[in-house]
């Protein structure tokens, strides 16, 4: 279990993370989410015993990351895929870790086949593309065989299939027991891959529940509705919440079910060509959640949040 409680960390003038308490769960893939400079980094690296907190703790199984006797045997990490002496091959690079930290030779293969870096093994990691620096990564995670991990965008540079990977290996390493917490800015892998979520915002915690409550609560219902007779179709939505449109034909209605709309346009007399009920998703809970704790705003994102 990773706990932290009434974690803070302060930069000079800005303030981090800001008092943040929540439990990382054994038996679950928690996703931890945030804008961009909300403290998602600085929390993990706290935890992790890379940044000391202003106050507050982080431990992982009871015990602060520098009162581990063997760390990565407490907690396997990915903050970042980068952070490999170039001029090492992937099987010496997790030797290295190995060694420092009581682990067979025999764990070293194991951990670079289950990452499906085998074959390259003995290549210098400073040839390696993104997505294999990300594997290594992952691998040097798993090489002490940890009952808590921590990924710090594990997606990153990975293609299709790497991405279809991770998803697999956080459910399995979640199945199996362990502790994962996981931040990631693609939300449909998100939604795919989390059970539980962590949200924060300006370095203060926004959210901590399971992913279906979550989006049950944050996005609102909409329907797709298509017409070649918009115009007559809106003013017969009168009674709905919302109603926007979307291209041509379109309108997206919020705040009327489907079978609501049928029977208003049937009793215009407004032909129909589609009536869609929208799944909510994470990413629209996410924007809805979030939108007012946005620290830097781009002019598309305000014009789409709007919309
Ligand atoms: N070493 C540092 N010195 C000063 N300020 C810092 C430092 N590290 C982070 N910050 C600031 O702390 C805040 C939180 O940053 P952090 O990197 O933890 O956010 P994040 O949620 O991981 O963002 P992103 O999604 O963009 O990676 C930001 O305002 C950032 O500028």
């Amino acid at each position: 279990m990773i706990e932290v409680c009434g974690l803070t960390k302060r930069y000079g003038e800005v303030l981090a993370v800001d008092d943040l308490t929540f439990a990382v769960r054994p038996g679950e893939v928690t996703g931890f989410l945030g804008p961009n400079g909300a403290g998602k980094s600085t929390t993990l690296r706290m935890i992790l015993g890379l940044d000391a907190a202003t106050s507050g703790t982080a431990t992982v199984g009871g015990r602060p990351y520098s009162a581990q006797p063997a760390p990565l045997k407490a907690v396997g990490a990915l903050l970042d895929a980068g952070a490999v002496l170039p001029s090492r091959t992937a099987y010496h690079h997790l030797l290295a870790l190995a060694a420092g930290n009581g682990i067979s030779r025999s764990r070293v293969a194991e951990v670079l086949a289950e990452v499906g870096l085998e074959s390259v093994a003995r290549r210098r990691a400073g040839t390696f593309s993104l997505g294999m620096r990300q594997r290594l990564g992952i691998a040097a995670a798993l090489l002490g065989d940890p009952p808590a991990l921590v990924f710090d965008e594990p997606l990153n540079g990975l293609d299709p299939e790497g991405i279809v990977w991770i998803r697999g290996l956080m459910r399995r390493m979640a199945a199996e027991g362990r502790a994962v917490l996981m931040s990631s800015h693609l939300m449909s892998e998100m939604e795919l891959t989390a059970d539980h979520l962590i949200v924060i915002g300006r370095g203060r915690l926004i959210a901590d529940t399971p992913m279906k409550t979550f989006i049950d609560a944050h996005s609102g219902r909409e329907v797709l509705v298509r017409s070649p007779q918009t115009e007559s179709l809106r003013r017969m939505l009168a009674p709905a919440e919302g109603v926007r449109a979307d291209g041509a034909d379109g309108l997206v209605v919020t705040g009327l079910d489907a079978a609501e709309i049928g029977a208003l346009a049937a009793a215009g007399g407004v032909e129909l060509h589609e009536l869609t009920p929208r799944q909510p998703s994470l990413e629209q809970a996410f924007m809805d959640l979030t939108r007012d704790a946005l620290e830097y705003r781009t002019a598309t994102t305000e014009m789409e949040t709007s919309r």
